[in-house]
């Protein structure tokens, strides 16, 4: 029998946009959502990916409503008309997960404008675009909403080699707060989850280019395991429940105690020279290259 902390049905009735739901952790916490009622709408670029996602979905569960949304947060004209589509066609959601990113590793000072903008302009732009065209349109229909954002325990440790992704999350983390205050009095939540860990593939790929060995991860972390699929899951429902009415404005750490035993990640990229980093570099791009032909 399945381990549920969930009544059955919990989120029946419920409506939900996950950002980057087609993938790893964004399709973990839809799947969860569908698995207790929620209709999701699932949003990234690449079309085939989403659709992949929603027919998994569907086959896992027949009686679910999952729709999809080709869609690049950082273009806000396209996030707009998404969300107003939302709307038009299926009356809106009730809750958002602002879970699209985009990341690699890189020295800070090799980084070019365009790589810079390329994590910037999708993490910190992207997730803000979602939630004003979300967000004001719960404020003008005076309807409540709740959103969880994921963001990464370097908000509060900083973190070497990812510097454009650190500050935009660290912008991400002060959205939360200051929403929080500023649209509680219209009934809506903000809140959001720091990971540590979780293996997905998009992560790996651009932070462990060149190292799949996770065993000095497992024995540094206080629970001497990663993180799973099923963590990140359980939080952000619990984060969304409609129940939870005064829980706003908390970014809660999920990373067994990680960063308080051993703070920033990637120190060990201090040992690389320029000939593994350039190894680096490449694996990556190959990467990034493979995935937008697939
Ligand atoms: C705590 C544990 C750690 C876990 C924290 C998790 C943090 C995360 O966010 S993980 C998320 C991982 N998932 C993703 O990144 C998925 C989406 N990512 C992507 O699509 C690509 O990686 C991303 C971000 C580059 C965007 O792609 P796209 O918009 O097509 O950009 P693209 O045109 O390829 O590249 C843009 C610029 O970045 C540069 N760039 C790309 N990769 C690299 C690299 N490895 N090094 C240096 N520069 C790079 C390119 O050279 C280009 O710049 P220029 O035009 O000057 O040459
Ligand atoms: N895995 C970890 O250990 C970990 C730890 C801490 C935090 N996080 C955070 O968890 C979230 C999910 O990461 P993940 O590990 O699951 O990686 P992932 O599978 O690569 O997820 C990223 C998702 O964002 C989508 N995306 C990227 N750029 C986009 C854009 N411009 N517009 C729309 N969608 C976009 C991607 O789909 P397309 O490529 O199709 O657009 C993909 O579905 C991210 O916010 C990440 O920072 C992960």
């Amino acid at each position: 029998m399945q381990n549920q902390i969930f009544s059955d049905n919990l989120f029946q009735g419920q409506r939900v946009l996950v950002t980057g739901g087609g993938t790893g952790l964004g399709l973990a916490m839809a799947e969860k959502l569908v698995s207790l009622g929620a209709q999701v709408h699932l949003c990234g670029r690449r079309q085939h990916v989403l659709e992949k996602a929603a027919a998994n979905l569907q086959a896992s569960f027949p009686d679910s409503r999952v729709f999809v949304h080709s869609v690049d947060i950082r273009n806000s004209d396209k996030v707009d008309q998404m969300v107003q589509q939302i709307w038009d066609e299926h009356g809106g959601v009730d809750a958002l997960i602002n879970n699209a990113a985009g990341n690699f590793i890189c020295p800070t000072e090799d980084i070019s404008i365009n790589g810079f903008k390329a994590i910037t302009e999708t993490v910190l732009n992207g997730t803000f675009y979602v939630t004003q065209a979300v967000g004001k349109r719960w404020i003008a229909t005076q309807h409540p909403g709740s959103v969880v954002s994921i963001v990464v325990t370097w908000v509060w440790t900083g973190s070497p080699f990812v510097v454009p992704s650190a500050m935009s999350k660290s912008a991400v983390d002060t959205m939360t707060k200051s929403l929080a205050i500023e649209w509680g009095r219209h009934g809506i939540r903000f809140n959001a989850i720091a990971p540590g860990v979780i293996p997905t593939e998009g992560a790996s790929a651009r932070l462990r280019p060149t190292e799949s060995n996770t065993d000095a991860l497992v024995s540094q972390n206080p629970m001497q395991r990663l993180g799973q699929f099923s963590d990140i899951a359980n939080l952000a429902t619990f984060l969304l429940c409609p129940e939870n009415s005064w829980l706003n404005g908390q970014t809660i750490a999920l990373d067994g105690g990680d960063w308080l035993a051993n703070g920033a990640y990637f120190k060990q990229y201090f040992e690389w020279d320029k000939n593994d980093w350039q190894v680096a570099r490449e694996r990556i791009q190959a990467r990034t290259a493979s995935v937008a032909q697939s």
